[in-house]
């Protein structure tokens, strides 16, 4: 690059940001002028709060007053975000206005035209257009075009034209750092220069760099069911949140940030990924975990989380992981649809429903309304017009109970400040006559003294979905591989867990699906985008009632078979199948990503020899240090290695993390170095990583990833099992600059027998 041609480009960026400047000082002006207004607004609504309510019409007509300020209120405060967000913008966009270039030729034009490419758009007062927006239709050309003739999709159709040159910049504080003109989709050395960096608390955004395979993941805006299977390391989760901002901007009339969820790994990973809408410009998704997803749904029963699954069950019997499949299964979500489809009134389980130890309406009154309702129905219609039909009845009930003795004696114990409580704000003539008067008491007395079984109503407490659902175990058709007494058995174990308020996991959404239903509900219609992050760690079963519970959404699964959790792995396309199967989707997509961004050459090589597929993993390439295998042949002295490099590592690298096969290994660990160096046991409930060494097990590891990781007991004692493949793989691919691993004795296996050539191993053993 010559120096004439980067005096040129920096003195544009000199251009830009001085514009950036002028537009930021208006802007500041009108945010403080915004401000103010909004104060002023609210404080005028407090004013307005205060009126008289004492005269009906004027109550009628403040309230229509307070609306209108309410109204006002949300529209200045509003404004005001808008104003601050573009504040923001404008401040962003100084620092760094801009990291790409292209230059294009359209046809019958006899110039070229320069675009700059940035994080959000800027256009002067004179409305040139001196930053693109990355996402808009012309910017995909940057990201996917090589130099020549190039198409790219508007709202008006494909467009075509010349793609002359392709220019990536690193510009810092108004700056140019780096410069450089490429013929690729984005050059390699804008790549190790990110790549390379240490690691951040939160994530960052990639725009700058995205790849050309992780476009076609961001800019789908035709598949009703786009399922990513990427390596470890591959942009994946990068990808989606880019995508997310994307869509924001491609749907910005009619999509909200809270119209899209995203299911994550746990709320570490909700925090570490945090940053990179704002950082865009964008809100935030909104963000749940499977277990705050299901523990929601099942107020006041504990149901088994993935977590405690991980650290119990690590050797399943071949009788409950056929049982376990089976549940898990889209079969059994289908037939437990096929059962809700077909069910009639007698064979519901309908509670009597008491109040104060009396029958108020028995099972039998209630079984006969469902009975009464149109054979057609759907189950969940039918279950509303039951609870409709009994609301109605317990109206009358209270009609005729108002005339009771009990009511008379409840009303004469009143003492008169109790009495006014009853007609407060009605003494204005309301009453025609005393007995009008004692009228409109009891009918608050006696409404009350039925509120419970009011909301018993409401809520479909007599409807007992857990009973049912042993109903619908009873009658499953099962897989041949389960033997009908093993069946019963478990029917058995899920009736005496229920009495301890327990639920096994799987039988978590197989019951909610049941219950939704049966008695409608549980499903949220807003809702537009889905995001599943992590994908193989859901059964089949739980994606099913997931896509049940968000009916309008379109459905994003990202996830890397090879990193599943002490199971076997299952390959993409298998996968595909089932869901497409599960989904029924017209518009399915499947994209795999197999280069791998996170982890050095070195680390990426020795990761991949670990899987019995990992040829296909490209390891980028990025240069380090070797992994290193440290075996010690006591427990006492892994631990003295561990501190020792651990130590080591803390003075070069910014995070390290001591990751663990389970929590059981993680406390232990962390009771032995805790007083020799600073370190942190992370817990399910943790959110955010603290400095110096983390401890944790690998399951709360998903998504994240450190300067330098440390593998705990790699040992062949430890890592004995087939099963165990994804758990190592995952370890060790958390990593970016540096790994090392802790044997206690011989090494596993899956490390032994991988196809690793000597000199890419630094094997450190002491007897
Ligand atoms: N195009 C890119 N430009 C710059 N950095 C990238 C790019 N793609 C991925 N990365 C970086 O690679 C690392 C891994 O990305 P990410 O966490 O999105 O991968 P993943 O596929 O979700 O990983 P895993 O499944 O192992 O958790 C991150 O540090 C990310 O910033």
């Amino acid at each position: 690059m010559d120096t004439q041609d980067l005096n040129n480009e920096q003195k544009r960026v000199d251009y830009v940001v001085k514009k950036l400047g002028h537009r930021l000082e208006k802007t500041q002006m009108e945010y403080d002028q915004a401000h103010n207004e909004t104060k002023r607004v609210q404080q005028n609504y407090g004013n307005n709060t205060s009126v008289n309510y004492f005269e009906v019409d004027d109550r009628i007509e403040t309230s229509a007053d307070l609306q209108q300020q309410r109204g006002l209120v949300n529209t200045v405060i509003q404004n005001e975000a808008i104003i601050k967000n573009q504040l923001q913008t404008y401040k962003r966009l100084s620092d760094s206005p801009y990291f790409g270039r292209i230059d294009i030729l359209d046809d019958g034009e006899q110039e070229n035209e320069k675009l700059y490419i940035g994080t959000a758009s800027f256009v002067d007062d004179d409305d040139n257009f001196l930053v693109y927006d990355w996402r808009a239709p012309i910017s995909s050309i940057y990201y996917n075009g090589t130099l020549g003739k190039v198409n790219y999709s508007t709202p008006a159709g494909k467009q075509s034209t010349d793609l002359l040159k392709k220019r990536q910049f690193q510009i810092k504080k108004g700056h140019i750092d780096n410069m450089f003109d490429t013929n690729e989709t984005v050059g390699d050395e804008m790549l190790q220069s990110a790549l390379g960096d240490q690691n951040d608390e939160t994530m960052q955004n990639i725009v700058a760099t995205i790849q050309s395979e992780q476009n076609d993941i961001i800019r789908d805006t035709n598949s009703d069911l786009l399922v990513v299977q990427g390596v470890a390391g591959s942009g994946k989760t990068s990808a989606i949140l880019q995508r997310i901002a994307f869509l924001l901007y491609h749907s910005r009339s009619s999509l909200e940030a809270d119209q899209i969820i995203l299911f994550s790994p746990n709320r570490l990973f909700s925090h570490y990924i945090s940053d990179v809408l704002p950082s865009l410009g964008e809100r935030n998704m909104r963000q749940v975990t499977l277990k705050e997803f299901i523990d929601h749904r099942f107020e006041g029963l504990k149901v088994q989380g993935l977590f405690d699954r991980y650290e119990n069950e690590v050797n399943l019997d071949d009788k409950l992981a056929s049982i376990r499949n089976f549940k898990e299964s889209h079969e059994y979500m289908q037939q437990i649809y096929d059962y809700a489809e077909n069910i009639d009134a007698k064979n519901m389980f309908f509670n009597d429903l008491m109040l104060d130890g009396k029958v108020i309406f028995d099972n039998e009154v209630i079984e006969n309304i469902y009975d009464s309702q149109p054979k057609l129905m759907k189950a969940a219609d039918k279950f509303l017009s039951t609870k409709n039909r009994l609301i109605k009845l317990l109206k009358k009930r209270i009609e005729l109970e108002v005339y009771k003795p009990w009511v008379d004696a409840k009303i004469d114990q009143l003492n008169s400040e109790q009495y006014h409580d009853f007609i407060a704000g009605h003494e204005l003539g309301r009453f025609q006559d005393e007995d009008d008067e004692r009228y409109f008491i009891a009918k608050q007395i006696v409404t009350e003294h039925f509120r419970k079984m009011y909301d018993a109503i409401y809520n479909g407490n007599f409807f007992d979905p857990y009973a049912q659902y042993i109903n619908f175990m009873k009658q499953a058709h099962l897989n041949a591989d389960i033997k009908i007494n093993d069946w019963q058995n478990n029917i058995q174990n899920y009736d005496n867990q229920l009495e301890m308020h327990k639920i096994d996991l799987d039988d978590a959404a197989p019951i909610l699906y049941l219950r939704d239903l049966l008695m409608g509900g549980g499903q949220n219609q807003k809702m537009q985008y889905l995001f599943v992050d992590e994908m193989q760690d859901y059964s089949i079963a739980q994606l099913v009632y997931i896509k049940h519970a968000f009916p309008k959404t379109k459905i994003n699964l990202i996830g890397d078979s090879e990193q599943a959790l002490f199971k076997e792995v299952e390959s993409p396309e298998t996968l595909l199948n089932k869901l497409n199967k599960a989904f029924a989707t017209k518009k399915s997509r499947l994209i795999t990503l197999n280069r791998s961004y996170r982890s050095t050459y070195q680390i990426t090589n020795f990761a991949k020899a670990l899987l019995p597929n990992g040829d296909k993993i490209e390891p980028f390439n990025r240069q380090g240090p070797s992994p290193e295998i440290i075996i010690r042949h006591s427990e006492q002295a892994g631990i003295n290695s561990l501190i020792k490099k651990a130590n080591k590592e803390l003075e070069t690298e910014g995070t390290v993390a001591v990751i663990t096969k389970n929590l059981v290994e993680a406390k232990a660990v962390y009771q032995h170095i805790t007083t020799k160096i600073n370190s942190t046991l992370l817990a399910d409930t943790d959110r955010s990583l603290p400095k110096g060494v983390v401890v944790m097990p690998i399951y709360l590891a998903k998504g994240l990833e450190f300067d330098s990781v440390i593998a705990w007991n790699i040992s062949a004692e430890n890592y004995n099992s087939k099963k165990l493949i994804g758990t190592l793989y995952t370890i060790a691919t958390r990593s970016m600059h540096h790994l090392s691993l802790i044997s206690i004795g011989n090494v596993s296996p899956i490390i032994k027998n991988a196809n690793l050539p000597v000199n890419e191993l630094n094997i450190n053993h002491q007897i």
